[in-house]
């Protein structure tokens, strides 16, 4: 460490009496790149990772004032089906952090929060792999994504599996080449000329594109969305191919079954977007591939040739990456609710969807596609149990309100359940004004 200067709060002056700049120190002022249009517009119900409401859609514009020409920034992005944005809890309330959280799946217990998803950490800085539908000009458009209305995002970046995720990063699968789910390196052509040899390098190594981008049907943001969008409904195929891709890839990697009623309890909470832990817990024997309810199952193969304990310490014998987790993230607290509409909120829900009627000033989903849609988006958040440890334990009989695009629903809980009893119109539909050009400082 010697002739490294401490890390200290502020640009310092050194001895020679020079100021370091803000970036040797660490000190810089982000400036968002945009401001995202969220179908969730309050904390409340706003799902605890991407992965537990696929359907939950954003959009994000790249402001001029970061590159003159958006589009530009975005070339090539839409190859990627899967993108890592970076974003600043702009909601926290406060700056302030402490060393130990209790996160939901804790249930009340504490831990440190660097071993956590809390939003509150030193430097508010919050991490979310999301599902890339479409690139439009100097727009991105999104599903499966956990941050609300307005949060300001300071980066976009591809997600890879080959880097990101542990199983991918050593070497390639020989063995993995199942039909329609081949692991093949691609050639990906780029137009940027400044591109260094080892940026082509780690690009021909990217998983396939998903062949979906040009095919089906996108999110737009609200402003962008004609009546008739709101009626389109996502086709099955488009519903599968909202698994996450390290669901994919944990499953191929290892030849295990996972479901996606199963992978709830693994990624649906503060813990991170994906656990490759949950994938040990069952061994599929019959090598095929499947669909069930948008996550690819793959069954069979390496399970069989090389099976794996469900508790590997982090450093194996045999050098093979992977990632471990602890016991309480595998484990949550309560088990996945079940979710019931009242005949009440059921009608609720489709009078809401027929409302689009823009010349009479009513308004209509801006985020889904359809009722079926929203209602599915509704349960997925109910599902997960959005409520706190505080909640959960003491105010169970209390209601529960959130907003997800332009319904706002009321539920209660139950043992086991929850049951939406009125879903209304929003009073403030989710509209996106990009607040006055200001520069987020970070940390306290
Ligand atoms: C547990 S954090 C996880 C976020 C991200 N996936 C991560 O791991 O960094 C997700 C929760 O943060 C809250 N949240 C989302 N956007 C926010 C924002 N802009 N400001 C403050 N809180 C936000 C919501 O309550 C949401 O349920």
């Amino acid at each position: 460490m010697s002739g490294l200067e401490k890390p200290g709060p502020r640009p310092t002056a050194n001895l020679c009496g020079c100021v370091k700049p803000a970036l040797e120190t660490g000190n810089i002022l982000t400036e968002p790149i945009g401001y995202l249009e969220s179908c969730f517009s309050a904390k409340n119900g706003t799902p605890r990772q991407p992965s537990v409401c696929s359907y939950s859609r954003a959009c994000l514009r790249i402001r001029k004032s970061i590159f003159n020409n958006p589009e530009h920034s975005l070339m090539g992005l839409e190859q990627f089906s899967h993108v890592w944005i970076l974003f600043v809890f702009h909601k926290n309330g406060h700056l302030s952090c402490k060393a130990k959280v209790q996160p939901p799946r804790l249930n009340g217990a504490k831990t440190g929060v660097f071993s956590t998803r809390s939003p509150h950490r030193p430097n508010a800085i919050g991490l979310t792999l999301a599902k890339l539908e479409k690139v439009e000009g100097g727009t991105i458009y999104l599903s499966g994504i956990d941050m609300i209305h307005g949060t300001p995002i300071l980066d976009i970046k591809p997600y890879i599996a080959e880097y990101d995720s542990p199983q991918n990063v050593m070497e390639p699968l020989a063995d993995f080449n199942l039909q329609n789910n081949q692991h093949k390196p691609k050639t990906v052509s780029r137009s940027d000329s400044k591109t260094d040899s080892s940026d082509q390098r780690q690009l021909s190594g990217c998983d396939e594109p998903q062949p979906h981008h040009g095919t089906k049907e996108k999110p737009k943001c609200p402003e962008d969305r004609t009546s008739e969008d709101n009626c389109l409904t996502h086709s099955d195929t488009a519903q599968s191919q909202q698994a996450f891709p390290m669901h994919r890839e944990i499953t191929a990697d290892f030849g295990l079954e996972l479901r996606s009623d199963q992978s709830s309890s693994v990624t649906e909470e503060e813990i991170g977007p994906y656990c490759p832990e949950k994938s040990f817990l069952e061994e599929g024997t019959n090598k095929k591939l499947e669909r069930v309810e948008g996550a690819a199952v793959l069954q069979g193969s390496r399970a069989e040739t090389q099976p794996r304990a469900p508790h590997y310490p982090a450093g194996r014998a045999d050098g093979a990456p992977h990632s471990v987790v602890p016991a309480w993230v595998r484990e949550a607290p309560v088990a996945t609710l079940e979710v019931r509409f009242t005949p009440h909120a059921e009608m609720d829900l489709v009078h809401l969807s027929s409302q689009g009627e823009p010349d009479v000033g009513q308004a209509s989903f801006k985020y889904f596609q359809s009722a079926r849609e929203a209602k599915r988006a509704i349960e997925a958040v109910l599902s997960a149990d959005p409520r706190s440890v505080y909640r959960r334990k003491l105010c169970q009989d209390r209601l529960f309100y959130f907003t997800v695009d332009i319904a706002h629903v009321t539920c209660w809980f139950g043992d086991g359940f929850a049951e939406v009893l009125k879903i209304k119109p929003a009073c403030e539909p989710v509209y996106m004004t990009e607040p006055v050009e200001f520069l987020v400082p970070l940390g306290s």
